[in-house]
């Protein structure tokens, strides 16, 4: 919960900040120094301790509120500073989705960051539930309307389809104000001017110091943590194959034959078994070549929740016990990522935080393994991630919010 401070005290506080006379500008020469070392604090608040409050604070995300670099740009872990009194204000376009609805739950326990503004043509005027820290109206914003309330948000989460978000950015980018974007779709996953945030593979200083973050979905991280580990041995000749099946939550809420409980009803309906969206995705991501790796995507009956059977070739002999050792050495420390030794379950990955990789099954040649791997479409594979991203960037701890199990 937010502080039990009235609101009205909290803005003007806010206010106070915002026209303090000693604010100024840090020079850009500290960003990087204070991006690395955020990202040492970082790893240091996982390992060392459970809560971490504002313990890391991106100028990067100060200057975009109108607030200075403290003298001291990183104070102890546990200690607020200055800014640390003032929640970031979020705005969510696209809250009435399935991601959307996760993103509000999160938000919901979030200590530091305050849901300002919700979107929705279709509930526009109708109260926003499950938010409890404040009473929230659905909003039918277009792009003008995004813009008109730009001063009043730090951080626009964009839940849309794919291919609707554009006309938002171009008219938050033409503003003089450079807010935190992070967008759920897959609209700006190939644009090098984005930040790709998948915080295990990628830079996380980079996504500190970013404003523009393009979340990976579900099957793209899935598969990519799925396979991420393994790059040193795969034979590149080869391809990889990645058998996914999918929760029909997946398919948004438009209705669709994805998303049609009736049909899938003891069912299960492969689609786009070639030439996936996310297919270029995973190989453009992991530097790996087109062609390099093939996903099959299927829907089936359950709502949340994706399955990825994963066949990656090997250059060289390999047993099951190196490959995973291999994985665990990858992601020792990395609280949203699990390797187990069995094939995890589906029914296991609905609503936790994390993906879960097992299996490590190498056939008679040695030189293929089989890998499984789990993942919560809506939750890794969307709103947790997304989340990261957020305190990554407006300089949270990495997983304030998130339930870490
Ligand atoms: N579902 C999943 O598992 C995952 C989804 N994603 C991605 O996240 C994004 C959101 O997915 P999801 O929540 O499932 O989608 P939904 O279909 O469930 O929700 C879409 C949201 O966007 C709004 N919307 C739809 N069309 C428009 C439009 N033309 N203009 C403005 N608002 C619009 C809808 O509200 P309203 O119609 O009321 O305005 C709704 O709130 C997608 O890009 C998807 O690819 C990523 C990873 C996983
Ligand atoms: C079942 C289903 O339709 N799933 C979606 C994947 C959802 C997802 O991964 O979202 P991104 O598109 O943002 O990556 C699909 O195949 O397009």
């Amino acid at each position: 919960m937010l502080s039990s401070a009235p609101m009205a005290m909290r803005a003007a506080a806010r206010r106070a900040v915002r026209s303090s006379p000693s604010i100024t500008t840090a020079p850009s020469s500290n960003r990087c120094v204070v991006g690395l070392t955020n990202v040492r604090s970082l790893s240091s608040a996982r390992s060392a301790r459970p809560i971490v409050h504002r313990a890391v604070s991106g100028i990067a995300s100060q200057q975009r509120r109108g607030i200075a670099a403290t003298t001291n740009p990183n104070p102890p872990l546990g200690k607020k500073n200055a800014s640390n009194d003032v929640p970031s204000r979020i705005g969510l376009i696209g809250a009435r989705g399935y991601t959307g609805q996760a993103l509000v739950e999160l938000l919901n326990n979030h200590p530091y960051m305050d849901l300002r503004h919700v979107s929705s043509r279709e509930l526009a005027g109708q109260e926003l539930q499950g938010y409890s820290k404040r009473k929230i109206t659905y909003e039918n914003l277009d792009a003008e309307a995004v813009l008109q309330l730009d001063s009043e948000v730090d951080c626009w989460i964009m839940a849309l389809p794919n291919g609707v978000c554009k006309p938002f950015v171009d008219i938050l980018n033409q503003g003089e104000k450079k807010s935190l974007i992070v967008d759920l779709s897959a609209d700006y996953r190939f644009d090098d001017s984005w930040t790709y945030g998948l915080p295990e593979l990628k830079k996380r200083s980079d996504i500190c110091q970013s404003s523009r973050i393009s979340n990976p979905g579900c099957y793209s991280t899935g598969s990519q943590l799925g396979i991420g580990a393994l790059l040193d041995h795969i034979d590149r000749n080869k391809t990889i194959n990645v058998f996914g099946v999918s929760g029909y939550s997946g398919a948004g809420t438009k209705p669709s034959p994805k998303n049609d409980v009736k049909l899938l009803h003891d069912n299960l309906i492969a689609y786009s078994l070639t030439g996936h969206i996310h297919e270029r995705e995973v190989a453009h991501s992991l530097g790996l070549g087109q062609g390099e790796v093939a996903l099959m995507p299927h829907v089936s009956s359950w709502f949340r929740g994706i399955h990825l059977t994963i066949s990656i070739p090997l250059k060289e002999v390999m047993d099951s016990r190196t490959i995973r050792q291999i994985y665990q050495d990858r992601y020792a420390g990395e609280k949203l990522v699990k390797v187990v030794g069995e094939a995890p379950m589906v029914k296991d990955i609905a609503g936790k935080h994390h993906v879960e990789i097992g299996g490590f099954a190498v056939d008679s040649t040695g030189k293929r393994v089989v890998v499984a791997a789990t993942i919560d479409n809506l939750s890794k594979g969307a709103a947790t991630q997304c989340l990261q991203n957020m305190n990554l960037a407006l300089g949270y701890a990495e997983y304030e919010g998130i339930p870490v199990a």
